[in-house]
């Protein structure tokens, strides 16, 4: 029987990368994407980028938004301090099934929670669910026409505190129009757009970098 795309990356994880070293599951991934087929990873070159905001913001609490494979979830997680929590939602379970296995490949199990189901229905529960209060990093990577009601209900939810911030895939290509509308007119969240190239590609993309101001 035929294997899905997802099945095949995490096949060239446990194939070519060192269980317990997240970048050499980072690596594998690129290059399973760069040789053998294109697969909808943040990818090297944004993933540089996200790496300088990770890192600049040193976040004790992540949400991201479409684990997907789980790539953007362990390049994250891989530079984490060491009690930081990363959330990461998934509805699709085929997906989520295989995301569980390239995190635990690299080891990063206690550091990640995988939670499956939408983002709609669980945005709402973060608190009572999760025992957070605000998070101080989200990713947005999934449906590109989710990124702007997902962020106002996180305003709603009060789960953004001045200072936290948002970075969103893909601003470009595909495209999120209006969220990009919303969030660089709204006097409530500071942006810079991070010029880039959608993973693996020549073609133009970008993140987009927003403070919330509270
Ligand atoms: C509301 C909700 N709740 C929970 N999980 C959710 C969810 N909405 C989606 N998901 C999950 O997240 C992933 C989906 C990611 C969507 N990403 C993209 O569509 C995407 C596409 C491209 C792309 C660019 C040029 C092309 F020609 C073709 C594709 C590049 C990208 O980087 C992308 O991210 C996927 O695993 C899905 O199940
Ligand atoms: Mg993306």
């Amino acid at each position: 029987t035929q294997t899905t795309r997802p099945q095949r990356l995490l096949a060239a994880v446990q194939k070519n990368a060192t269980r317990g070293d997240p970048r050499s599951v980072v690596k594998a991934i690129d290059q399973f994407c760069r040789q053998k087929e294109w697969a909808m990873n943040v990818g090297d070159e944004k993933g540089c980028i996200l790496d300088s905001v990770v890192t600049e913001v040193n976040p004790a609490t992540v949400l991201e938004l479409g684990t997907y494979c789980a790539y953007s979830t362990v390049r994250i997680a891989s530079l984490l301090p060491p009690h930081a929590k990363l959330i990461t939602l998934e509805f699709n379970p085929h997906n989520a099934a295989i995301a569980r296995q390239v995190i635990a490949w690299a080891g990063l199990g206690d550091k990640i929670q995988l939670v499956e189901g939408a983002s709609g229905d669980w945005i709402p529960k973060m608190k009572e669910k999760f025992a957070i209060e605000t998070f101080d990093l989200v990713f947005l990577d999934h449906w590109k026409d989710r990124y702007l009601p997902d962020t106002k209900l996180m305003e709603e939810c009060g789960l953004l505190r001045k200072g936290s911030i948002l970075l969103a895939d893909n601003v470009i290509c595909p495209g999120t129009p209006d969220y990009l509308e919303y969030i660089r007119n709204s006097p409530r969240y500071k942006s810079q757009y991070f010029r880039s190239h959608l993973e693996y590609t020549k073609v133009e993309d970008g993140l987009e970098k927003s403070v919330f101001l509270g």
